[in-house]
This record gives C-alpha cells, structure tokens and sequence, in this order.
C-alpha cells in the first residue's frame, strides 16, 4: 500500500556525495562504528551479493585508488579469496598514501592470502600484460570523485569498458557524479552496482541508468535517522501499488471528480483523460464543456455527468462562464481536474486563472491549463498546498521561463518551483520526478519513452486526478499514477512488443 503520505523505505533515500560522507562520518564518531567496520560490512555485502549471482567465478582483476573506495574493493577480495577465487590487485597511483583503513586491508588481504593466489601491481603499467582474469571490479573513485578522471585513471577506464567480462563498480561507477548523474570527463560501464549504506542520486539522472548495470543496496549500519536531511527518493515497482477503493454504494461516496476540459477540436483529449478518471473506479465524474462541444461528449461518455456552460455557439470556455462553473464545482466535495484539450483562448486564460482563484478544490493542472497558468505575471494561490502540476519537459520550461539541460537542472527547478508555489509538480520524462512542496522529489527509474505518445499526458492526468477525488494526498497520488501506468505497461508488453496506444493505458 502506497502511504497516504509517501514515506520511502530507508533503501529507497537518495543519497548525495556530500550526504553520504556526511553520514558516514557521523556514524563513526557520534555512534562509534569506525570506518573499518564500515569498510568491512561494504566489502562482505557485495562479496555475498556477487557470489550468489555470479557462481563461476575465479580471477578477479581489482582496479584500485587510494581511498576507502579501494579499501571496500580490497575486503571484497579478501572475502572472493576465502573462496579460492584469485585476485589481481592493481593501485592505480600506487600504494604509498592509500587512506588508513584501506592500507589495513591491504595487509590484511597478504594475511589471508594462501598458495599465492593473490598478485599486487604498483602501477597500471606494471600490470599490463593483464593476467586472465573473469571479472573486474572497480575500486578506484567513489564518493570522493572532486575532479574529471584524467590520467591513468582515464586509462584504466578506457580499457576496462572494452572489456567483455562482467565489471562490477564498488558504491559507483568510477567517473560518474554522484549526484547529477554526469559523467566527470569519462566513466565507467559497470554491469553491476553495489551501493554502499544508500542509493545515489545520480544512479537515476543523466548518464547514471546507462552506467550503472543493475544496482544492489548494499546496507551499512547506518542510524535511519541520519538520512532525514534526504529530501530526493526512489519511486519504484517495489512501492506496492494501490488497490484503488471499489466505488462506494452510492455513485458519490467514493468523491466526486470535476473535470473542466476540452474545446472545439480538442475534445479528443477531454474524453481520454475523462474515460481515464473512470476506469480507476471513481464514484461520479461530472464535466463541464462548453455548450458547443456536448453533442459529442452525449455520444462518446454515456457513464458521464455532462454540465455544459455558455450558448450552442460557444466551442471554448470564456469569461462568461466563470460563475456558472464556479457553481458547478462548488455542488459536492471532490476533486477538479482542468486543462486537457482547453485550448489558448486569450478569454479562456481569463477563465482559468478566475477557476483557480476561486475553486479550492483539490485541483490538477494539465496540458492547456498549464500554458493558461504559464500566461500569468504571478500564479493563484493553492488552497492549503492542494494542487498537482503535470507538465511535460516544454510546459516545464514554459512554465517556469527556465531552460534546463540535464535531469539534473530539471530536478532543482522541480524542487524549486514546488517549495516556492506550494504545489506538488509532476515533471513527467525520463526519469519521472514528483516533487512537493516539503520539499522532497521522488525519481522513477523506469524508461517512460513508450508513455510519450500523444494523449498519455491526458490519461496519466485522469488517472492522478481520480485518486486525488478518492482522498489520497497530492503527492501519493502522482505516485500511483506513474506506478500504475508502469504496471500496465509491462503487463501490455507481454502481449505484445508494438508500443501500446494511450487508450491501452485506460
Ligand atoms: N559513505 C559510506 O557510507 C561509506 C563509504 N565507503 C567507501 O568510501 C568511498 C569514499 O571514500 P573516499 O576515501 O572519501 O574517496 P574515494 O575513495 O572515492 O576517492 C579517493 C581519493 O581519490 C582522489 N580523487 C578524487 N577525485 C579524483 C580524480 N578525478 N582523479 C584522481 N583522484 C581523485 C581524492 O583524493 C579522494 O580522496 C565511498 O565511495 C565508498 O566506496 C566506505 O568504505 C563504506 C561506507
Ligand atoms: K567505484
């Protein structure tokens, strides 16, 4: 069950460089687990994670830094040792001033070492001809990344994504930040990720999903509480997903849906996003179209409430229709949805930024509502934090007159725009990102390139505007939407391999 309030489970917080040093390092001096202790659960996590995966296994090739990012690499070989997999350690820049806890566990590893089955290169150079080895892991730059890789480093990364054997990435991919998810002048392609004591953010933005291979939570006894300053989180299949309430007795005690939307040959969009919002098992929806506009909402939504405004001749919401509307939604509690299909009218912004002023629904902004909101010096006001924005990347930057060029620029104009408006903003794209007004921001990590057909944004915003009738809170909501469409897919996907239609999503 999705929380009302969207709690993430402690493997699902987000972690920044700086958060997770800053972590660890609490960890060792408030609580009192050293660093080495760390190291060693790091290292024994991904040991027992790989050889459960990985059962064939029997020379490893170690490409090491100097810092406890090869410290994790090193009691990981000690571990693949004790079970008589060889290991090839090679120090990238030697190992004169490696970091206190990894010098112990290169000493260690001599220790545990029998019948010579471990091999120590001092430089990349000495290593080369390389030995056979079946697999790679990279133990050279973790959360200490501060510079683009140069050099040797570069080297070494160069040659190991031309390998073919499987390369496993201690914590991160070497070369990938952290927390935007660039690439820091070039970055390993990892086929597996064990990420230590938290997920990072940067595994789900730019380059991260094309580098890190699969990512495994690693745990580190890490205090829960120390993750509160997390404010970025992972929204995965693993958050179950919601069984929406089957509707009430009566056709309106499972909340009333308003849906202010479509115009003349734009009703297209109203009926997907309408017919989406009552597939989800909402008690009543009642639209409010413009007069002209009903004959075809008469022939295509039977199950609908239609409450059309204004004359025959009007095919577009205008001025005069406020009151009327305002009357309308104002019949019982529920939830509004407006936008789809509303088209650009100079009267219909008017009319919109009067609904939002008024209305204090639960509301959804979409499609054409968010470039009437887009037209206004300064935005209305939400009643108690209440309202969903969903724009797609264009809307986002019409909305918030801001160009962005990474996910990672997307994902601070996202947190910015939902703190300053107290709205919750669903900037749909790859990945998907919820952010509140807290503010946190909730990041998907699944390819939403088959939702980018035109007409997905109107049923994604009938879904959200359903559950948001039903009672959920803005952000569960969004949640569920992106959730539930990812559900469908893969379901539609085992049928078939064409990318479905929007209406398959309904
Ligand atoms: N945070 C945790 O929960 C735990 C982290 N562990 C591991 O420790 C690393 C972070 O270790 P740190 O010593 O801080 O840094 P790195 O090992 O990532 O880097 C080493 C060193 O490299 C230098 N450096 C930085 N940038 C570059 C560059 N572009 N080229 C060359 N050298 C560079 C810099 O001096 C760094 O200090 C974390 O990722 C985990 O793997 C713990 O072991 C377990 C708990
Ligand atoms: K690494």
């Amino acid at each position: 069950m999705v929380n009302t309030n969207l709690e993430a489970p402690a493997s699902h917080y987000l972690l920044t460089s700086e958060l997770s040093q800053e972590i660890d390092q609490k960890t060792i001096q408030n609580i009192g687990i050293d660093g080495f202790t760390l190291m060693e659960v790091a290292g024994k996590s991904a040991s027992q994670l790989l050889l459960d995966q990985y059962s064939e296994l029997s020379n490893g090739l170690y490409l090491c830094g100097k810092g406890n990012n090869a410290g994790d690499a090193l009691v990981l070989a000690r571990y693949l040792l004790q079970n008589d997999i060889k290991a090839s350690i090679v120090f990238i820049s030697g190992s004169d001033d490696l970091s206190e806890d990894t010098r112990t566990n290169l000493q260690l590893l001599h220790k545990y070492d029998q019948h010579n089955r471990l091999k120590i290169y001092e430089s990349w150079n000495d290593a080369k001809p390389l030995d056979t080895f079946d697999f790679v892991v990279d133990g050279l730059l973790g959360t200490g990344l501060n510079s683009d890789v140069r050099g040797k480093y570069a080297e070494a990364i160069q040659w190991c994504n031309h390998q073919q054997t499987p390369v496993f990435a201690m914590d991160i991919p070497t070369g990938l930040h952290a927390d935007s998810g660039e690439i820091m002048g070039i970055a390993l392609q990892a086929d597996h990720t064990y990420s230590f004591g938290g997920r990072k953010q940067g595994f789900y933005l730019g380059d991260g999903p094309n580098l890190t291979g699969k990512i495994d939570y690693c745990e580190l006894p890490f205090p829960n509480k120390y993750k509160q300053d997390c404010h970025s989180f992972l929204l995965d299949e693993s958050w179950n997903s919601t069984e929406i309430s089957p509707t009430g007795k009566h056709k309106y005690d499972s909340g009333v849906l308003y849906v202010i939307a479509g115009s003349e040959g734009l009703t297209g969009a109203a009926i997907m996003a309408t017919k989406s919002a009552w597939a989800e098992g909402i008690g009543a929806i009642v639209l409010i179209c413009p007069r002209g506009t009903l004959p075809i909402y008469e022939q295509t939504l039977p199950s609908i409430i239609k409450k059309p405004v204004g004359d025959r001749d009007d095919f577009f919401f205008k001025k005069k229709h406020i009151q009327k509307s305002l009357q309308i939604i104002g019949e019982k509690e529920g939830a509004l949805l407006i936008g789809p299909g509303i088209g650009r009218d100079k009267s219909t912004i008017e009319f919109v930024q009067s609904i939002l002023e008024e209305n204090s629904k639960p509301t959804l902004i979409d499609a054409d509502g968010l470039w009437c909101l887009s037209q206004l010096t300064e935005w209305p006001k939400p009643h108690d934090r209440n309202w969903i924005l969903t724009p797609h990347p264009g809307e986002l930057s019409k909305l918030t007159a801001e160009n962005f060029d990474t996910d990672y620029q997307r994902l601070q104009i996202v947190q910015q725009i939902s703190q300053k408006e107290g709205v919750t903003l669903l900037s749909k794209g790859m990945p998907g990102i919820i952010g509140t007004p807290e503010p946190k921001s909730y990041l998907t990590n699944y390819d939403t390139t088959p939702f980018a057909r035109a007409g997905n944004g109107d049923v994604l915003a009938g879904k959200i505007a359903s559950y948001l009738a039903l009672g959920y809170s803005p952000d569960t909501s969004c949640a569920m939407g992106l959730l539930n469409g990812k559900q469908k897919l893969d379901h539609l996907l085992k049928q078939s391999q064409e990318v479905p239609e929007p209406t398959d999503f309904i």
